[in-house]
């Protein structure tokens, strides 16, 4: 459905020419959550902009629902453009107007006629979880307020996809995840294509399917949420997951532990889907003559199934180790060793 191929945008400047992004090849499935995670200056903006038609590619095409977006012009990239909807991370509604007004906007710009604007904007009010808001105005409102009633004004025209510019980024975690459960909500009942851009890996875990990583203009890694957090390749998309799996103090606390454990030895386990729900830990003890404390863990959930972290300290004989280990691997667990031999 959204096509990108050998992509390259070039800015000129007086000063200078600058990359913002090279070598994209991408393609995203109808009804996907699509997540572009990277650093600031990675070229997120730069992608997302050229995937509603607001920038031209400098070489390379651009298919986003159906639309050659890098060949049409004029009326028929208008036209295109009302199938590619955006949120914003501020929002960008009109202040003047009323949540009901705001929604309205895009339908009036469509010369949709005003009985069937009223009952199209009662309905995404609905969608949205915005009843008895729709006379107020975006001051009154909370962030999370102000962020539905951008994605029911995205969703007015009935686009094919969504395009998310760190729509969560100005708010609170709470708010950001009942937002996020908005998104998937609207994905799965209206099958919308949903293309998000975050330097948050919350965001990714917890509503994506894919994820592809970015890097200084280029997409250094992608696919499967759950595989990418199983085994992330480059050394940035280690440092995203990180941020997800290993609050920030874990690593001071695991070495910590492993002076404290001078004997025996610290193990990280990773468990994804089905992993996370067997007694493994139970089938070691009773399976081994070694000692196994529990040090610190975590389970989260994505779109395709749990992903967790457990930190064990296991004693014993070395061979008793060694072969618990290589039992837990078996079991489809990664285990890393953390020092201490
Ligand atoms: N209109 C522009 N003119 C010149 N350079 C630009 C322009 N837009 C972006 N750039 C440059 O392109 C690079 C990528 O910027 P981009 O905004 O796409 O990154 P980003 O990942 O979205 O970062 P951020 O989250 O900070 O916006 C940066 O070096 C930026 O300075």
């Amino acid at each position: 459905m959204i096509t990108l191929s050998k992509v390259k945008k070039v800015y000129e400047t007086k000063a200078n020419k600058v990359t913002a992004v090279k070598d994209i090849d991408l393609q995203i499935n109808d009804g996907e959550i699509f997540g572009i995670i990277g650093y600031s200056g990675a070229g997120k903006s730069t992608l997302i902009r050229l995937l509603n038609g607001l920038e031209l590619p400098s070489q390379g095409s651009i298919t986003v629902a159906g639309h050659n977006i890098t060949q049409i012009k004029g009326k028929a990239l208008r036209d295109a453009r009302k199938e590619i909807s955006m949120i914003f991370q501020h929002f960008n509604l009109l202040w003047s107007r009323t949540v009901k007004e705001n929604i309205a906007f895009p339908l009036e710009i469509n010369k949709v006629p005003k009985s069937e604007r009223t009952k199209r904007v009662d309905e995404l009010i609905k969608l949205v979880g915005l009843e008895g808001r729709g006379d107020a105005y975006p001051s009154e409102l909370s962030g999370g307020q102000k962020q539905r009633v951008g994605i029911a004004r995205a969703l007015a025209n009935n686009p094919k996809v969504l395009l998310c510019d760190e729509a969560t980024s100005a708010l609170d975690p709470q708010t950001t995840d009942s937002i996020l459960d908005l998104l998937v909500d609207i994905n799965e009942r209206l099958g919308l294509t949903i293309v998000l851009i975050t330097h948050e890996m919350h965001v990714i875990r917890k509503i994506c399917h894919r994820v592809a990583v970015m890097e200084e203009g280029q997409i250094v890694e992608q696919g499967e949420v759950l595989e990418v957090f199983r085994k992330p390749q480059a050394t940035i998309t280690r440092r995203f997951v990180q941020q997800v799996t290993e609050p920030e103090e874990t690593r001071e606390t695991i070495e910590h532990l492993i002076e404290q454990y001078p004997s025996g030895k610290v193990i990280q386990l990773t468990f994804v889907g089905k992993s996370t729900e067997t007694p493994l830990i139970t089938d070691v003890i009773r399976s081994f003559n070694i000692n196994v404390t529990i040090l610190q863990g975590k389970i989260s959930q994505t779109q395709s199934g749990a992903y967790g972290t457990l930190f064990i300290h296991l004693n014993g004989s070395n061979d008793e180790i060694e072969k618990a280990i290589h039992y837990i691997r078996e079991q489809e667990v990664e285990a890393e060793v953390m020092g201490n031999d």
